[in-house]
């Protein structure tokens, strides 16, 4: 992995597009449902998010996470408040013009690596900017891929690469695009634990090195840990928010 100072001051990243917080949300709340099987899955929660931060949403089963998640990354809507995403109002956006957005200024990295089989390492980080017809800055992509210790494994086809080496590929292919947020749901669930802590590193080196804002949902305390902060849901609210807490500390909360 290359030293903080040498990457910040190659190629600082990601090119934003918006000064302040990555995210403003202002006193979300999604109903499902109506009458006696109402649920509030979010009950008022209001956020900022600040760029170059790892943020770690926890909380029990059911408390809200991947409804906060989807709805912040513009993936589904809320019943009512205000999501600014990069300095946009999300909410009551058309399809069109979310998806615009979404496809510009958001990476996800969900469990499955959905990489194609048949293409190479090189061609399945570069296919979403080929689908969207847009031009690779290769000197990003060198970058990148050698932060991610890919540089050897670039004509390797997915089965020839191991479980961590495919989900750097994937959070490689995430990257080469310059989201301003990155959006993990659970990245690490699938994973064995020296797998899972990989990934930890790659997602902490984006954040350190590359300047990424990253938005993980997880139930992994020893993850969550590695984050800069940690937002606890409970009930569809944040019951803490707290900054550089350990595993132990974060196991009281929950
Ligand atoms: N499509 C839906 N229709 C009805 N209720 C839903 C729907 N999606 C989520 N819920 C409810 O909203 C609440 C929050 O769900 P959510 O999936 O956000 O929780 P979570 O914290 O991510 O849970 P888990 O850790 O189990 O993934 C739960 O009570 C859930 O049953």
């Amino acid at each position: 992995m290359r030293t903080r100072s040498q990457s910040r001051t190659e190629n600082p990243q990601p090119q934003r597009t918006h000064d302040g917080p990555i995210i403003v949300a202002r006193d979300l709340v999604k109903i499902y449902g109506s009458g006696e099987t109402e649920v509030r899955a979010l009950d008022g929660i209001s956020l900022d998010i600040m760029p170059a931060q790892f943020t770690a949403i926890l909380g029990p089963s059911g408390s809200g996470k991947s409804t906060l998640l989807h709805a912040l990354a513009g993936l589904d809507t809320v019943t009512s408040g205000s999501i600014l995403l990069g300095g946009k109002e999300l909410v009551g956006m058309k399809d069109k013009e979310l998806t615009q957005l979404r496809a510009s200024q958001v990476g996800f990295i969900f469990q499955a690596f959905n990489l194609v089989p048949t293409l190479t390492a090189a061609d399945n980080i570069k296919l979403p900017m080929r689908l969207a017809k847009k031009t690779v800055d290769e000197r990003w992509f060198e970058q990148i891929t050698g932060l991610l210790g890919l540089t050897e494994r670039l004509h390797h086809k997915p089965n020839q690469l191991s479980g961590g080496q495919q989900q750097r590929v994937a959070v490689a292919r995430t990257l080469v695009s310059r989201p301003d947020i990155i959006v993990a749901d659970e990245p690490t669930g699938n994973l064995d634990s020296k797998t899972g802590a990989e990934v930890m590193d790659i997602l902490r080196a984006a954040v350190d090195e590359l300047g990424q804002t990253v938005l993980m949902v997880t139930h992994d305390l020893h993850a969550a840990a590695r984050a800069d902060r940690a937002l606890i849901l409970k009930d569809g609210r944040i019951s803490n928010d707290i900054e550089h807490a350990s595993e132990e500390t974060l196991q009281g909360l929950i």
